[in-house]
């Protein structure tokens, strides 16, 4: 597998996109003309310096309004070419992009197409260069890759073939299986995109919003199955204009569009068992069996008033790490309730998350089956492995860097004995339990423009899909909210990508310096049991308006004896279109805007109560504290 991405897809000026594109490992660049324009050096120096870092020039593009066109538009564009021709000398490449014409001058025809290709493919083999023909979307007469592999056909010239892109393909809904029947040598490059599916004119589509492949919509993975089933085994390449990576870092979208190739042919190869595809060797993707435990880095002082909320919830103190200061929290039976660590150490990578972040869920433990083989599939895909001195008699947990640069530990049955090995159970404080049996959800705050990048991350690594994003709306801004879900529910997380730092989330994160975890939803079987029990415990719970209730009331057509107890209990509910339920019951911000939920699903609800959000996030504002004011 040769790897390549257009100098379009990334930020920066064009030595820092070969900088980051040469970091990321990509094997070649698509030169965009615009790109070449506006840098400051030969075509020669542009050529050395891609070379220079050990890349390939696999495509210059691109030449548009070629073909069709009647004289004397005709010889100029072959002039036009010429001089193309001469460029790509210097710069040290064989293979041009042609995308079909939008001229308001192009005739039209196939024949004539085939004809002016073929004089094309005769100029480009005295020189020893390729031509490569794609059909956008919009061109004026060819807008279909099936018509542009007639005309390439038809040119009947070695020198002359065909560009695919999935985009173009996939925007128009064209069956992919005609790809299947395109002898695989005739294909000279395959561009790839995704994009998120929005109603929208196909070109403004493609020019701003495409993304990584597994970032968008689109069925990107059959469209590379039936390009894989051709035989071709040339470069594929990225070719992603989106407006947002165009101001993103160069590094990490570089990293990102690497994972997304890596990941693509790995599923391309698993779903075309028969076919010969070069890619490295790694575990399928990894299904993630439940959250084992969430640890928060904090100082004494903090954790105290930690220790304190956690109570409040029903949780305990349950045991003492042998030799650090770390706390396991407990509610529920060992082995099968929720287990929150506290640890105050004051040196280590925990000790170094509160120093920037202040008192944060730092970590994450997910349980799998093979926890080497989920670090085996991470690494695979650029993910970056977290490794820390041991003491002694602590288990070797492997873990690999994630959201907010935190930390993600794998737990499988061989290490599910890290309590009994690594901590001391304490005495019982007898504090009864608030009946939560497990974290149903995680919810990681970002800056929106991380959103992809997170996505992809876990969609990759694990065996977890996207949900279709909804819209969050703060009083003081949006927030996009996108859930990850493994099967069965056994991994729900929720990213919520902030926009600006007035909202709930951009304060969060602002204040935080980038810290991830904002809050934890519990599951209870019983929303009322449970609430009782809060009361009992002492739980400050978030107050919900009264506007609310009557409103849900009147929306849901609600029993009013049912409503007056949501609204006793400030408990958030929701329904689905088939009759599930949700119902929410929230803790106000603590400090900067971390929070607890405790939920309960009835009738399989599947979502996370988005309807409901504006208010809550309108009462926990309430609860922060003024801008300005010092912290109490
Ligand atoms: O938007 C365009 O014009 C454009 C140009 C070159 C391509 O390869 C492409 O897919 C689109
Ligand atoms: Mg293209």
């Amino acid at each position: 597998m040769k790897t390549s991405i257009a100098t379009v897809s990334i930020s920066g000026d064009l030595r820092e996109k070969l900088a980051a594109i040469a970091a990321a490992g990509f094997d070649g660049v698509e030169i965009f003309e615009n790109d070449f324009l506006a840098f400051d050096g030969s075509p020669a120096e542009v050529g050395r310096m891609v070379r220079d870092h050990g890349l390939e020039i696999t495509l210059f593009q691109p030449f548009r309004d070629f073909e069709g066109l009647p004289e004397p538009q005709r010889s100029r564009a072959f002039d036009r070419a010429e001089r193309k021709f001469d460029l790509m000398q210097e710069l040290g490449t064989d293979l041009i992009l042609v995308c079909s014409s939008v001229s308001q001058a192009a005739l039209g025809g196939i024949d004539r197409a085939a004809a002016d290709f073929r004089e094309l493919g005769e100029r480009a083999a005295k020189r020893g260069l390729r031509v490569g023909y794609e059909a956008l979307a919009w061109g004026r007469h060819v807008s279909d890759h099936r018509d542009a592999w007639e005309i390439v056909r038809r040119a009947d010239h070695p020198n002359v073939g065909l560009i695919l892109d999935s985009f173009h393909t996939l925007a128009r809904k064209i069956d992919v299986g005609s790809i299947r029947s395109i002898p695989g040598d005739r294909i000279f490059i395959v561009q790839l995109a995704d994009a998120p599916l929005i109603e929208m004119d196909l070109l403004y589509w493609s020019r701003h919003f495409r993304n990584m492949p597994g970032e968008g919509d689109l069925p990107v993975v059959d469209f590379m199955r039936a390009v894989a089933a051709t035989g071709y085994d040339g470069p594929i390449s990225l070719e992603i204009f989106n407006d947002q990576f165009r101001g993103g870092s160069p590094k990490s979208i570089s990293i990102d569009g690497r994972r997304s190739l890596v990941n693509l042919m790995d599923q391309v190869r698993r779903a075309e068992p028969a076919l010969q595809i070069r890619v490295p060797d790694m575990p399928d993707r990894i299904a993630v069996e439940g959250v084992e435990f969430i640890e928060f880095a904090a100082n004494e002082q903090e954790a105290a008033e930690l220790g304190r909320s956690l109570a409040s919830i029903g949780f305990s103190a349950a045991a003492k790490h042998h030799t650090k200061d770390v706390t396991l929290w407990r509610q529920g039976p060992a082995g099968a309730g929720i287990n929150l660590v506290v640890n105050t150490e004051h040196e280590g990578f925990a000790h170094s998350s509160y120093l920037i972040h202040g008192t944060n869920a730092y970590a994450v433990g997910l349980r799998v089956s093979d926890a080497a083989a989920t670090v085996a599939r991470a690494r695979a895909l650029g993910a970056e492995t977290f490794e820390q001195k041991r003491g002694p008699g602590e288990l070797p947990i492997p873990a690999i860097r994630g959201v907010g640069g935190g930390v993600i530990y794998f737990i499988d049955g061989a290490l599910a004995n890290v309590w009994d090995v690594e901590f001391e159970p304490v005495a019982s404080t007898a504090v009864a339990d608030a009946g939560l049996t497990r974290i149903d959800h995680v919810a990681q705050t970002m800056n929106y423009e991380e959103m992809l990048t997170w996505i992809l991350f876990y969609t990759s690594i694990f065996r977890a899909a996207k949900a279709p994003m909804v819209d969050v709306v703060d009083p003081a801004g949006l927030v996009r909210s996108q859930a990850i879900e493994g099967e069965g529910g056994a991994l729900r997380l929720t990213l919520n990508g902030a926009e600006n730092r007035r909202t709930l989330a951009g304060h969060f994160i602002a204040e935080s310096f980038g810290s991830s975890v904002q809050h934890l939803a519990f599951a209870t079987n019983d929303i009322f049991a449970s609430s009782a029990r809060l009361d009992v415990l002492g739980f400050s719970r978030l107050e919900i308006t009264p506007n609310y209730y009557d409103d849900l009331e009147a929306r849901f057509g609600l029993e009013p004896d049912f409503a007056d107890r949501l609204k006793a209990a400030n408990i958030l509910y929701d329904r689905d279109a088939t009759g599930g339920e949700y119902f929410q019951l929230y803790s106000p911000a603590i400090g900067e805007g971390f929070f607890f939920e405790i939920v309960e699903r009835r009738g399989g609800y599947g979502g996370y109560g988005a309807p409901n959000a504006p208010f809550r996030i309108a009462a926990q504002k309430r609860h922060i504290r003024p801008a300005g004011m010092p912290r109490v």
